[in-house]
C-alpha cells in the first residue's frame, strides 16, 4: 500500500509561502526526485518517522553527521549536561581545548585548529589563509566538487548545484570568480599541466579527498599523491576538505587512510554531533597567521559553542578502532548486496564506497569523475527513489549524494534493506 504524506504536504504549502522554495538548503526540496519534502517528525538510531507517522531506516544521516545515529543517548546525555550551564558565553570553555585536543590526536597533519559554524565557513577561511600565507589569489578546485556556497567555491559545484542542474551561481561577481580554476576530478594529467602554467599563482588546490558531492567518487590511485607532490613543487598551500570524510572513513580520515599529508584541512559534519559546527586547521607555520596571533581576521559569535563541542567530543568518543569496523562490515554487506540485486535484475548499477560512505549510480560504465556521473541514467533513479521511499528506505534525494550508514544500522537492517533495494530493481526491470 502506498504511503500518505498528507502533514508533509500541508506542512510544505505553508512552508513554501515564508522560506525559498519552502526548506533551509535547496537538496531538501526533494524537487529532483518530483516529491514532496519530507518533513520529520522524530528520530532514533537508524530510523526516522515523518509527521505522517511513515518510520523509515534512514540513509541521510543528517547528510553526514550522524555517524553513531539519531538521538544516541551519549550525546544527548552530554548536550543536557552542557545545556543546564549555559547554552553560549562568548567567552572560552574548557570544552574547547577537549575539541582541539581530539582533532589534533586523529589527525597528525593538524597542529592547530580553530573552531567555526559550518563547513562552508571552515573552506571560506581556509582559502583566505592560504591567500595571505602564499600571497597569491587562484585557487584550483575541482569539478563537481562542493566546498559549501562561498563566492569563490561555487564554481562548477556539485551537491545541490549538480542536483538543480544549477549555473555557477548568480551573485558571484566575475571578478571573483575569475581567480577560480577548475580541473576534472581523477585526472592527474589535467591537473599537473594546469598548474604547470599557472602553478606559481595558486594560493591553494582544494580537494575533497574522496569525492562525495557528485556521488561517492573515490580518489583514483596515486591522484592525491600527484596533488601532493606538485603542489609542494610551486609552494601551492594543498587543502583537504574532510567535512564530509573527517572521522568517517577512518580513524584517521581520508588523510590517514590514503597517507598523504595536506598543509590545511577542514572539518565539519562529524565533529559537531549533529550539531551546527565546521573546523579549519594545519600545519602551525600557516595557522599562525589567524589572528589574533596573525594578521588574518576571521571570528564568530557562536564559535566553540559549548553545545556543539559536547555533541562533538560525545560522538568522536564513539568513533574507537572497533566501531570503524563495524561500520566497514554493515557498508560492504549494503553494497554487496546492491551489486547483487543489480547483477540478478540486470538493472545497471555501480556502486562506489570507501567505509560507510555508499554512492550509487544507475549506470553499466564505472563512475571516476563528474562527467562520468552526470552520464547516469537519472529517469531511473526516480522511480527508484519514489518506491524506495514507499517501501520505508529514507535515502538522499539526488543521485549526486551519497548514502552514510551509521553504527546504529543493524545486521537486520542492512538485510532488509538489501531485501527492497532487490525487490524495487526487480519492479524497474520489468517495467523498462
Ligand atoms: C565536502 C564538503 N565541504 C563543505 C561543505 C559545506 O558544509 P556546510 O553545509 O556545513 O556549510 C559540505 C557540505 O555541505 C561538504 O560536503
Ligand atoms: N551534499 C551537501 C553536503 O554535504 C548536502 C547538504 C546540503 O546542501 O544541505
Amino acid at each position: 500500500m502506498a504511503l500518505t504524506f498528507d502533514k508533509s504536504i500541508a506542512f510544505h504549502k505553508e512552508a513554501v509561502e515564508m522560506i525559498p522554495g519552502g526548506v533551509n538548503s535547496p537538496v531538501r526540496a526533494f524537487r529532483s526526485v518530483d516529491m514532496n519534502p519530507i518533513y520529520v517528525k522524530e528520530a532514533q538510531g537508524a530510523k526516522v518517522v515523518d509527521v505522517d507517522g511513515n518510520p523509515y531506516i534512514d540513509y541521510i544521516g543528517s547528510w553526514g553527521p550522524l555517524i553513531i545515529g539519531h538521538a544516541h543517548p551519549q550525546v544527548v546525555k552530554r548536550i543536557e549536561q552542557a545545556l543546564h550551564r549555559g547554552t553560549s558565553f562568548g567567552l572560552p570553555t574548557e570544552l574547547e581545548i577537549e575539541m582541539a585536543r581530539e582533532v589534533t590526536k586523529r589527525m597528525p597533519s593538524v597542529d592547530v585548529v580553530r573552531m567555526v559554524n559550518s563547513g562552508t565557513e571552515a573552506t571560506m577561511s581556509a582559502l583566505r589563509l592560504a591567500r595571505a600565507y602564499t600571497g597569491r589569489s587562484r585557487i584550483l578546485k575541482f569539478v563537481g566538487s562542493y566546498h559549501g556556497h562561498s563566492d569563490g567555491l561555487l564554481i562548477r559545484a556539485g551537491s545541490g548545484v549538480a542536483t538543480l542542474g544549477l549555473p555557477d551561481s548568480p551573485g558571484v561577481p566575475k571578478e571573483v570568480a575569475q581567480y577560480t580554476m577548475t580541473v576534472p576530478y581523477n585526472n592527474a594529467e589535467s591537473f599537473t599541466k594546469v598548474m604547470e602554467q599557472y602553478g606559481n599563482d595558486v594560493a591553494a588546490v582544494i580537494v575533497e579527498p574522496i569525492a562525495g558531492n557528485m556521488g561517492v567518487v573515490p580518489p583514483l590511485p596515486g591522484f592525491l599523491q600527484t596533488l601532493r607532490e606538485i603542489t609542494e613543487k610551486y609552494g601551492t598551500v594543498l587543502i583537504f576538505d574532510e567535512v564530509m570524510t573527517g572521522y568517517r572513513v577512518d580513524y584517521y580520515s581520508a588523510q590517514g587512510l590514503y597517507q598523504v599529508t595536506p598543509d590545511l584541512t577542514t572539518m565539519g559534519k562529524v565533529i559537531g554531533g549533529g550539531l551546527p559546527v565546521g573546523a579549519y586547521g594545519g600545519r602551525r607555520e600557516i595557522m599562525e597567521l589567524v589572528a589574533p596571533q596573525g594578521s588574518v581576521y576571521q571570528a564568530g559569535t557562536l564559535s566553540g559553542n559549548p553545545l556543539a563541542m559536547a555533541a562533538g567530543l560525545a560522538t568522536l568518543e564513539q568513533l574507537t578502532e572497533e566501531a570503524y569496523q563495524k561500520l566497514e562490515r554493515a557498508a560492504a554487506k549494503l553494497a554487496e548486496g546492491i551489486i547483487q540485486s543489480g547483477q540478478e535484475t540486470k538493472i545497471p548499477v555501480q556502486i562506489n564506497r570507501v567505509g560507510s560512505m555508499v554512492g550509487l549510480f544507475f549506470s553499466d560504465q564505472p563512475v571516476t569523475n563528474y562527467q562520468q556521473a552526470l552520464q547516469s541514467n537519472n529517469d531511473l533513479f526516480l522511480k527508484y527513489y519514489q518506491q524506495m521511499v514507499n517501501e520505508g528506505i529514507l535515502l538522499a534525494p539526488s543521485q549526486y549524494e551519497g548514502m552514510f550508514v551509521s553504527t546504529a544500522h543493524t545486521d537486520e537492517m542492512i538485510e532488509q534493506t538489501v531485501a527492497i533495494i532487490r525487490r524495487v530493481f526487480k519492479k524497474l526491470a520489468t517495467e523498462s
